[in-house]
């Protein structure tokens, strides 16, 4: 095969890459049927049609007494008896009566409102209510969930509020994209898996850990390569083998301009190169191709470059590969309680914490290579190309992690 690669010469802006990627890569992840409680973490691959009414009639909203309101008055109404949650009442309402009721339980037919216990004045065999407007602490049928609604879509991810509500739908069983399987690599000599002594030179591998926390949180099955040793032929062979039986590869290390920096090279040889350095701070060597038929993601080997680039570039490549609808993680202006000054024509993504007093603050040792600085951090800023100057109080945009890592 003749090396491709179709990479730009200059950095690639964000956008332009995550436009790219959404137009290269499409939903991989066949549907199959998985059963609800088994479910959390999955994407729907089409939406539920609701068959039940929920609530399945007009109930009390509160602990209370159930009248219509049109016999409320001065005068005490007789109790006429009691209804609790599972319980409709068996006889027919009898006119000008209050009926004690819980909340969840049925408004029979013939009452309209709900008045709340703490209002009423009970006396032997009656109560006194005060005015209520009709329709009052009631929940009406079909409120949350009527029959023909689909009240979860088609590429949602099922985190615990989509179980209750597939629960409530009263569905044993859900259609869910598969897995997606993902090979992940560490490069380079230099790496040991955390346990031995390390030897002159060494380094505990953090970023294959990391990735697998973060693709296991997903949803998705990780082949594990281990590590790979900064030799070309090494390096082709095992990704070569990896592509054949997964739906991404996921590599870190390597990625750079340096001797030993081989996947560029190997990457072109074995299928195509994508795109090649984006014009971000941090993960500016991110690379994205193909070996043969499967995408490669490969990040560069600074653990901080890492998870941003995993977070800001892997996490799209998953939904796309995965059928997941995925909005953009949303930016929340927050005034800024520090000066800093940045390069044009590069998007940074500092480090920050949000503190109490609703600024945005830089954590310290904010380097790439610094993943303690993350420990301590809440999210990220982003701080687009064109600016170039961040004085106290001016609003910046702020990633959250529970977004952007979720
Ligand atoms: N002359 C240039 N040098 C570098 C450039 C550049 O543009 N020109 N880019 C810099 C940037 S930005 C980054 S980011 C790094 C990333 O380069 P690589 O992807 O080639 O990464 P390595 O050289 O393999 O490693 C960088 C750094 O991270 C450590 N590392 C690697 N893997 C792990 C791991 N699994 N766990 C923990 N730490 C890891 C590695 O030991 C290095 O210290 O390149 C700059 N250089
Ligand atoms: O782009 Mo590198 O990721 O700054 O360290």
């Amino acid at each position: 095969m003749a090396p491709s690669d179709q990479s730009p010469a200059a950095p690639l802006r964000l956008d332009a890459a995550l436009a790219l990627l959404h137009r290269d890569l499409a939903a991989v992840a066949e549907a199959e049927n998985v059963a609800t409680a088994q479910a959390g973490g999955r994407v729907l691959a089409a939406a539920p049609v609701a068959a039940v009414t929920v609530p399945p009639a007009d109930c009390a909203a509160m602990d209370g007494w159930a009248v219509r309101a049109a016999d409320l008055g001065p005068d005490p109404l007789p109790v006429g008896g009691r209804i609790a949650a599972g319980h409709p009442l068996a006889a027919p309402v009898r006119p000008g009566h209050a009926y004690r009721i819980f909340t969840g339980a049925p408004l029979p037919a013939g009452l309209d409102t709900v008045v709340v216990q703490e209002e009423a004045e009970e006396r032997p065999g009656a109560v006194v209510l005060p005015p209520s407007p009709p329709g009052a602490n009631v929940r009406r049928a079909g409120e949350s969930v009527a029959p023909g609604d689909r009240p979860l879509a088609a590429g949602r991810r099922l985190g615990p509020a989509e179980l209750g509500v597939a629960a409530a739908l009263g569905l044993t069983e859900l259609p869910v994209r598969r897995r997606l399987r993902v090979a992940l690599a560490s490069t380079g000599d230099e790496l040991h898996d955390p346990g031995p002594a390390l030897p002159p030179g060494g380094l505990y591998d953090a970023n294959r850990p990391l990735l697998r926390a973060l693709l296991a949180g997903w949803g998705a099955e990780i082949a594990d390569l281990g590590i790979i040793p900064d030799r070309p032929d090494r390096l082709a062979a095992r990704l070569a083998e990896a592509a054949a039986g997964c739906d991404l590869i996921v590599t870190s290390g390597g990625a750079s301009v340096g001797a030993e920096d081989h996947l560029r090279g190997v990457v072109a040889r074995l299928g195509a190169v994508r795109f090649w350095r984006l014009a971000i701070k941090p993960g500016k060597p991110v690379l994205f191709g193909r070996i043969g038929a499967t995408p490669l993601l490969g990040l560069p080997g600074n653990p901080v470059s890492v998870l941003v680039g995993m977070a800001l570039v892997g996490r799209p490549v998953l939904a796309r590969l995965g059928g997941e609808d995925l909005p953009p993680p949303r930016r929340f202006a927050v005034p800024a309680a520090f000066a800093l000054r940045k390069g044009a024509g590069r998007r940074e993504f500092p480090r920050a914490r949000l503190t109490a007093d609703g600024t945005a603050s830089l954590v310290p040792n904010d380097s790439s290579g610094a993943l303690t600085a993350v420990t301590a951090a809440d999210g990220l800023l982003d701080l687009a190309e064109e600016r170039t100057e961040i004085r106290p109080g001016d609003p910046v945009p702020f990633l959250t992690f529970a977004e952007l890592l979720r």
